[in-house]
């Protein structure tokens, strides 16, 4: 798009919202800063590097796209070529089977910093801070309860994983001089009715009291809540209402993935009950069609309405903003910049909702003028918004990234045999 189409676009669209009391540069400005955690296992569709294991857990990619990313190497030069093609600010989401380990088999319960170093220096260099995760899945202890395990050899390979990946988290935040946060999930369920619901609940309760009683002061953990997993249909021991009752008591971040809950429930709508009770939310956006199928995130009704609520309840600064999917099915690059311009287009147009008028509107039971002017932000020119931080970043405006991505795949994913 021509540079004179973008700025005058941009001119029309700033006096239609300054009409309705909204500046956009300043919507701007935050958009500019609000960091979006890049999910490291899109790249690679959730297999990581620590050994030839089937993904478990429950969770599956499903596709065959030629380009996946096949160790370290690959996975940093993926993230690199997406970066360049947004504006905006980054962290990397991490599992901790993307670590370095070397020639030697390194198991779960032995993870190290020293296994890392080399992400945080990439991260430092490429100026984007480090998020964790534990990973309890694709393991051959994983089976169906890890540290919800009545067996405490099981359990205890898994306490001390998780204890570990709190520690490497830790350095992670010391290093980079901001907390990391870390995010717990478990797979354990059952694909069967289930007795013994109470006792696995009581068990991860404890296993999770003795993992966060150690004081990490550079990390945050934050815990993920799901409905049910591929083969744990009947049964999730880490179910929405376990984790909103431990943290709200513990005060421990809570992590509300859109892909994790009844079909016909607005996740959006949690957020503001949540963040009464816990002290900030971790969010994993996702898009779920027919169940957690981990589809690309879309600029999409769910999407608009999860970021609507979370300007609404002023709670950007206790919100860390994450994505969740992975998709085999088209080009793993292509995959990431379609989601990252979706949370950021649902970002933004959350900050340019007129909410004042809104608020007043909605105080005074002026319902029908609520509504009205809700059902006018939809056609509002957010895009040509968006199209002006691109521009101002530098990066392709509009449809222009597509055929930046099909020269990467021609360049680099194409040869990836
Ligand atoms: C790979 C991630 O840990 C995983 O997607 C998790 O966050 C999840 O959402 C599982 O359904
Ligand atoms: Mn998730």
């Amino acid at each position: 798009m021509k540079s004179e189409t973008i700025e005058k676009n941009y001119q029309v669209a700033k006096e239609r919202y300054a009409a309705l009391g909204v500046n956009t540069d300043k919507a701007l400005e935050i958009l500019q800063k609000a960091p979006i955690s890049l999910h490291c296992w899109q790249a690679d569709d959730v297999m990581g590097f620590e050994r030839n294991t089937a993904l478990t857990g429950g969770i599956q990619t499903t596709g065959n796209y030629p380009g996946r990313a096949r160790n370290v190497a690959e996975v940093r030069q993926d993230i690199e070529k997406v970066v360049s093609l947004l504006g905006g600010t980054f962290r990397f989401n991490l599992h901790e089977t993307y670590g370095e380990f070397g020639d030697k088999f390194v198991d779960r319960d032995q993870c190290e910093t020293k296994h890392f170093t080399g992400w945080m220096q990439w991260a430092k260099e490429n100026n984007l801070k480090l998020d964790f995760n534990s990973t309890s899945f694709s393991h051959p202890k994983s089976g169906y309860l890890s540290l919800s395990n009545p067996d405490k050899e099981i359990r205890d390979f898994w306490i001390e994983h998780t204890k570990r990946c709190r520690r490497i988290a830790d350095a992670m935040g010391k290093y980079q001089g901001d907390p990391c946060i870390m995010n717990i999930w478990v797979h354990d369920g059952s694909k069967d009715y289930t007795v013994e619901r109470s006792r696995y609940r009581q068990i991860l309760k404890n296993s999770l009291d003795d993992i966060l009683s150690e004081k990490l002061p550079n990390m945050k953990t934050c815990l993920e809540a799901k409905l049910f997993g591929i083969g744990m249909e009947a049964y999730t021991v880490g179910s929405h209402d376990f984790y909103a009752g431990y943290c709200s008591k513990n005060n421990v971040i809570y992590t509300l993935d859109t892909g994790h809950y009844e079909p016909t429930e607005n996740v959006a709508d949690a957020v503001s009950s949540l963040l009464l009770f816990v002290p900030e939310l971790m969010l994993h956006v996702s898009r779920p069609m027919h169940w957690d199928s981990d589809h690309v995130t879309l600029f999409d009704d769910k999407t608009r309405d999860l970021f609507a609520e979370v300007i609404r309840a002023n709670a950007l600064n206790r919100t860390h903003l994450g994505l969740d999917y992975f998709d085999a099915s088209i080009n793993r690059i292509g995959a990431y910049i379609i989601g990252v311009r979706a949370a950021q287009k649902a970002l933004l147009q959350a900050l340019l909702e007129p909410l004042p008028t809104l608020r007043k509107y909605e105080d005074e039971g002026k319902w029908f003028e609520r509504l009205a002017l809700m059902e006018e932000e939809k056609t509002m020119p957010v895009g040509a918004v968006y199209d002006y931080f691109n521009y101002k970043n530098n990066k392709p405006v509009a449809e222009e990234y597509i055929s930046d991505v099909e020269q990467y795949e021609k360049d680099v994913l194409s040869k990836r045999k």
